[in-house]
């Protein structure tokens, strides 16, 4: 029996198991995980079918996975929130704790991070993940493995709406009801959004966005032959403000759809001085309305990953019943079949949104 069965990109388009040696403790605050269930990304088929994004580029061969939850199997000798047994989400990321960036509070911009299938890093789909024990989160009795993998992208969201600072009667418009679009709308309700407006181009993403955290949706229309991309961005954007009786803006757009013209409708859709930020990762450059931005005075933000606390805010509203995670699972698959579960999410399938990979026993 293998000792530590390892789903590896060896090279794009290339995956392949093997049995890596089970990591060791790397100093005395860590944990050896006992993977339980992952949730498959984006940027996982990405790095499996192009092997960069971004400057992140694969120069040889690395485990994949980043959205685990597990057991703890082995705790180092400092360790003491944890013991073995405890059920946990993993933060897949762990910054250096000593640049300004970490000192200052905002450990998302540590440019020595260590973040689970981020190359040159090895991921979480192995049977064991060494972690720093203050990045695994103890999970409520209430909550099953597959909900506590799912914390991952449910933080990914808090982190969007903490940075573009949601509150409470603001009208909030996101772009993209994929998993992370549609996490986003949840949580901006939470966060005491008014209207929560989705917009998508695919249909079963906009009913399920409205079963979910949209108050409403839009489905932009199809670009007008002989258009300008961006003069028609403008245009659809004019359509949702007058849908929606949205005046002048909405307070708050989330970018989560990494699609250029969702981008430049986005930007156009945002009230004066309102805010705008992005979190889809797309095409690295787009033509982007600056003049638009300058004269309306908007606010434009980014974000990344996940801020301090928004692992733990995830896990409130999971475990309160305030987001229903377990409706989103579509497809659930042994470890074994992972190719086979990457190759689903990579059709791209309507009836497919998010996918699970149970650990090896
Ligand atoms: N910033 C971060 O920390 C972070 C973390 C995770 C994922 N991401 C990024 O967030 C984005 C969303 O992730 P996801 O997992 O939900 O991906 P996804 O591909 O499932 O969702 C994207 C959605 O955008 C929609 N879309 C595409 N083009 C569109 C258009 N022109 N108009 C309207 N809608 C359009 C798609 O139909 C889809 O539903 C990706 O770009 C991903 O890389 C960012
Ligand atoms: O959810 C975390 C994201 O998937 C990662 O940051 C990735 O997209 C970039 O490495």
């Amino acid at each position: 029996m293998a000792e530590n069965l390892s789903f590896v990109l060896r090279a794009v388009k290339d995956v392949a198991f093997e049995d890596r040696p089970k990591p060791k403790l790397r100093d005395q605050h860590d944990v050896i995980v006992h993977v339980s269930q992952t949730g498959i990304c984006g940027s996982d088929v990405h790095y499996w079918q192009r092997g960069r994004i971004g400057n992140y580029v694969l120069t040889g061969p690395m485990v994949l996975g980043h959205e685990s939850s597990g057991v703890v199997a082995e705790v180092g000798s400092l360790v003491k929130h944890l013991k073995v047994g405890d059920r946990v989400a993993m933060e897949p990321g762990v910054p250096c704790r000593r640049c300004s960036h970490c000192k200052g509070g905002r450990y998302h911009n540590c440019g020595e991070m260590i973040f689970a299938a981020t190359p040159p890093w090895d991921g979480t789909l192995a049977k064991y993940y060494v972690n720093a024990s203050d990045f695994c989160y103890k999970v409520p009795d209430s909550m099953n493995m597959e909900e506590s993998a799912m914390v991952e992208p449910v933080a990914v969201a808090c982190a969007i709406n903490k940075t573009a600072d949601v509150r409470a009667h603001q009208t909030v418009i996101v772009m993209g009801c994929g998993p992370i679009g549609i996490l986003t709308q949840a949580v901006a309700k939470q966060s005491g959004a008014r209207r929560v407006i989705g917009v998508d181009i695919v249909q079963s993403r906009l009913d399920l966005a409205a079963h979910y955290g949209a108050d409403e949706t839009f489905m932009p229309p199809r670009p007008v032959p002989g258009v300008e991309p961006i003069v028609h961005a403008e245009k659809v954007a004019g359509l949702i403000k007058e849908k929606f009786n949205l005046g002048d803006g909405a307070d708050v757009v989330l970018e989560c759809s990494g699609a250029e013209a969702c981008i430049q409708m986005g930007i156009f859709a945002t009230k004066p001085g309102g805010t705008f930020t992005q979190a889809g990762m797309g095409k690295e450059n787009v033509l982007f309305p600056i003049t638009y931005v300058c004269t309306q005075a908007l606010v434009i933000k980014g974000s990344i990953r996940y801020l301090n606390g928004c692992y733990p805010a995830a896990i409130d509203l999971i475990s309160s019943g305030k987001i229903d995670v377990k409706r989103l699972i579509t497809n659930r698959y042994k470890f074994e079949q992972a190719e086979e579960a990457f190759e689903l999410v990579r059709q791209g399938r309507q009836d497919v949104f998010k996918v699970m990979i149970e650990g090896v026993q």
